[in-house]
């Protein structure tokens, strides 16, 4: 049979994709059956499959469709191994939006075949309705009909993922032949494993495949990978009871004796202390093993496929990993620093040497989460509480020169962010850290603890693997506030869809009027150019108010020219940049910080006119993110409207050239944001770039005119159960102006910020079809205080 056949027999014209009517898949289709097609052809054509199947992680009738060819040509003598394995790489991506080594990335089919089966039972969509609205009433035929629509709707993506997931699950056969298929690649046979792990109904079927590759496959890397493979498959799904034993199963048992065999090569045995710690068993050894590769930059360096990131190559990498430093983190975080000390203590250790590559901010978060065993205390105890390993953290914390983004972390656990203060708190004039445990993981700790880590909670950034192009759409909001109903269903699918990807959207036509960006715009150039004294007097004071004036960066940086200043100024102040902070006004504990009006004539009222656009446009995102989510359009409203939001202007002066030359420098360094989600205006100078997180590259969020970046923050991240992506980002210079022959100066840029919460008292809790919860529900005030003190000091 030709791979083809039966191509035609599909009317594509009634198949949609991400981009619209799927009229270009069959043409796609048979160029990657070609087996004369050339690279930069199949490299188009996979981006194309790409984008329009899994880009944003929302399945489209096409997807479905394209299976069954993408099987066949799976099958064909004639398809190359590359594009073999990209098709693998495609299918997976289609059913598991994120698959990364962890359990929790796991699509949890049997809950899907629950909630699909409950649809189908009598009176469902009766039952359904009166609990909806809370009445005995009987719903009359127009309403009950309605509502089963809207029902079915909401439940199209369950629908799909399902029917897509059975469609994929027909090739396992062919995956487990691969496996032992003398013509199939190793990056091939490493993909086909990989595809296996998503299958744990047919663990059967699978089992015996994979531990033939530990018997017999010659490659580390997939036999590395067959060991992720086998543990991910046994894990339980979420709706599973997690009581599951997996201490004695067939699998962990191969796990621990791998680890422990002689000579095998470090790759295996750093998956399989991965392996043992989702299924909860992994003891100090294994811990130590996940340890090494956090502490240690170069450990397992060529095998890191962010080392070696090949858009679409057949580079042999981890297919399930885009870093494994931060597969090795994960377990790591649900450490407790009482039964691991040496977890935390060599953590600190590499945050002092800088011999993690790890961000600091990162780092700093789960080594304080370790050292106070999960629980960020309300308040912190003075310095002589504190018990010996906690002491000699914080200390270790002194010693590190940039501390700038890790304020926000530093203020959760009350500590002060200025070094000097902190040093104060830690009472020693002449600080030596001592790590009293000497901790050396190369050759395993000193301490005997035994004890198992249990995998709890999800990503904290997606892991995914494989060549995924980060695009930043520009989504027309007209189309949802004025549009037909489908319009408005499928942008806010787009919205959704690309806040699962990237964490980041351009929206044009939002409805905030271009005269009010220009004079907000305006009004904040009239501020900042008020003298330093007029300015100082309306000084941020207090981080519960989180009102006024903030002068970071300091303008004296751009007129240093001596080195040494320069250094000195580098370490104190990185980010060259000051800021207005404004809140609602009418909250009667914490009054804005406004200048006199003969100062800055209008500007308070243009402000707060703008800030109520801002918060008009940020319910009205809102309820575009709940009808994506399949929520009530209105499911947010009572959660938001007390307006507990941050209206920042931002200004970054001129700066020479040679200050943002040095490492590490920017104008605002890599961060996420704290809150559910900003809105970003910026003028035409750029600089503002987002992280890439499957390949962590820094990609530019240019500006576009009349349009408005919209991310999402920490708190919409947590609250969607890491559906929706908090995306790192940060602001570096654009080209500089020669100013004469020795020197560049980079223009100056504005850019306004409106940071949005929720309510204070609203509770942050899972929210509804975003899966199993993976963290405690906390009041926004319990999260967000901490870090909303923790903007600037
Ligand atoms: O100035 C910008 O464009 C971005 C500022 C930012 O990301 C922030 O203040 O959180
Ligand atoms: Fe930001």
């Amino acid at each position: 049979m030709e791979p083809l056949d039966g191509l035609d027999d599909v009317d594509w014209t009634l198949l949609s994709h991400a981009y619209g009517p799927a009229l270009d898949v069959p043409g796609l289709l048979r160029r990657l059956a070609s087996p004369t097609i050339t690279a930069d052809e199949l490299e188009f054509v996979l981006e194309e499959f790409q984008g329009m199947f899994s880009q944003l992680c929302t399945l489209f009738s096409s997807t479905l469709a394209a299976i069954p060819f993408f099987l066949a040509i799976l099958h064909a003598s004639t398809t190359s191994n590359h594009v073999r394995s990209q098709i693998l790489n495609l299918l997976i991506h289609a059913i598991v939006p994120d698959p990364a080594p962890l359990p929790a990335c796991k699509v949890d089919i049997k809950a899907l075949r629950d909630r699909i089966h409950k649809l189908g039972s009598p009176r469902f969509v009766e039952k359904h309705w009166q609990e909806r609205y809370n009445t005995d009433d009987v719903p009359d035929e127009v309403a009950r009909q309605k509502h089963e629509e809207d029902l079915v709707w909401r439940m199209e993506d369950d629908f799909l993922r399902l029917r897509a997931y059975d469609a994929i699950a027909i090739g396992i056969p062919k995956y487990c032949t691969l496996l032992n298929d003398s013509t199939a690649s190793p990056r091939l046979r490493a993909m086909a494993i990989f595809a296996l792990a998503w299958f744990p109904d047919e663990i059967d079927a699978i089992q015996p495949s994979l531990f033939d590759v530990l018997d017999q496959e010659q490659i580390p890397i997939v036999r590395a990978t067959a060991c992720i493979a086998l543990s991910l498959l046994q894990a339980p799904q979420a709706s599973e009871t997690s009581s599951k034993r997996m201490n004695d199963t067939a699998i962990s048992r191969r796990l621990l004796a791998l680890f422990d065999e002689n000579g095998v090569q470090d790759v295996i045995r750093f998956s399989c202390a991965l392996g043992l710690a989702f299924a909860g068993i992994a003891e100090e050894k294994h811990i130590v093993e996940l340890l090494r590769k956090v502490t240690d930059k170069t450990y397992l360096y060529e095998h890191d496929p962010r080392n070696r990131y090949y858009r679409y190559s057949e580079a042999l990498d981890f297919p399930f990993v885009f870093s494994l430093t931060r597969a090795a983190m994960h377990p790591l975080n649900a450490i407790k620093g009482c039964d691991h000390p040496y977890v935390p203590l060599a953590l600190a250790k590499a945050l002092v040497s800088q011999s993690s590559d790890v961000s600091p901010f990162e780092l700093i978060f789960t080594t304080m989460t370790i050292a106070f065993d999960g629980r960020c205390p309300t308040k912190m105890p003075p310095f002589e509480e504190l018990t010996e390993l906690q002491k000699t953290v914080i200390r270790a914390l002194v010693q590190i020169e940039d501390l700038t983004w890790s304020r926000k972390i530093l203020h959760k656990w009350g500590l002060p962010s200025e070094p000097k203060e902190l040093k104060k708190f830690t009472q020693t004039e002449k600080i030596v850290i001592i790590f009293p445990l000497n901790v050396v993981v190369e050759s395993g700790p000193m301490l005997s603890f035994r004890g198992s880590i249990v995998v709890r909670g999800g990503l904290k950034r997606g892991l995914a693997t494989g060549a995924s192009s980060f695009r930043i759409p520009l989504i027309d909001f007209s189309k949802f506030q004025h549009g037909s109903a489908e319009d408005k269903k499928q942008t806010a699918d787009k919205i959704v869809g690309a806040f699962k990807e990237s964490g980041f959207i351009y929206l044009s036509n939002h409805g905030i009027p271009a005269s009010a960006v220009e004079n907000a715009f305006a009004k904040s150039t009239e501020f900042f150019r008020l003298p330093s004294e007029t300015k100082d007097r309306l000084a941020w004071a207090d981080p519960r108010s989180n009102r006024g004036y903030v002068q970071i960066g300091r303008e004296r940086v751009t007129q240093a020219s001596d080195a040494a200043e320069i250094a000195a100024l580098r370490a104190t102040a990185p980010d060259c940049k000051e800021t207005m902070e404004i809140g609602r006004d009418w909250d009667s504990v914490w009054p804005n910080q406004w200048p006199a009006e003969s100062d800055a004539p209008l500007f308070k009222s243009t402000m707060l006119s703008f800030f109520n656009d801002c918060h008009v446009l940020h319910t009205k995102v809102l309820r575009a993110i709940a009808l994506g989510l399949r929520l009530d359009e209105g499911f947010f409203e009572d959660k938001i409207h007390e307006q507990s939001h941050n209206l920042r202007l931002l200004s970054y002066p001129p700066i020479k050239r040679a200050l943002l030359d040095g490492e590490g420098q920017a104008r605002a360094g890599a961060h996420s944001d704290y809150g559910t989600m900003t809105l970003l205006f910026q003028d035409d100078v750029g600089g503002l770039e987002a992280q890439n997180p499957h390949t962590g590259q820094f990609v530019p969020a240019a500006p576009i005119p009349g349009t408005i970046v919209v991310n999402v923050g920490d708190l919409m991240q947590r609250w969607s159960n890491d559906v929706l992506r908090s995306t790192l980002h940060r602001v570096v210079a654009p080209p500089a102006t020669p100013i004469n022959a020795n020197e560049a100066v980079t223009r100056e840029r504005k850019s306004i910020a409106f940071f949005c919460n929720p309510n204070f008292t609203q509770e942050i809790a899972c929210l509804p079809n975003c899966g199993a919860p993976k963290y405690p529900a906390v009041s926004t005030e319990e999260y967000i205080v901490g870090r909303l003190t923790a903007t600037y000091s």
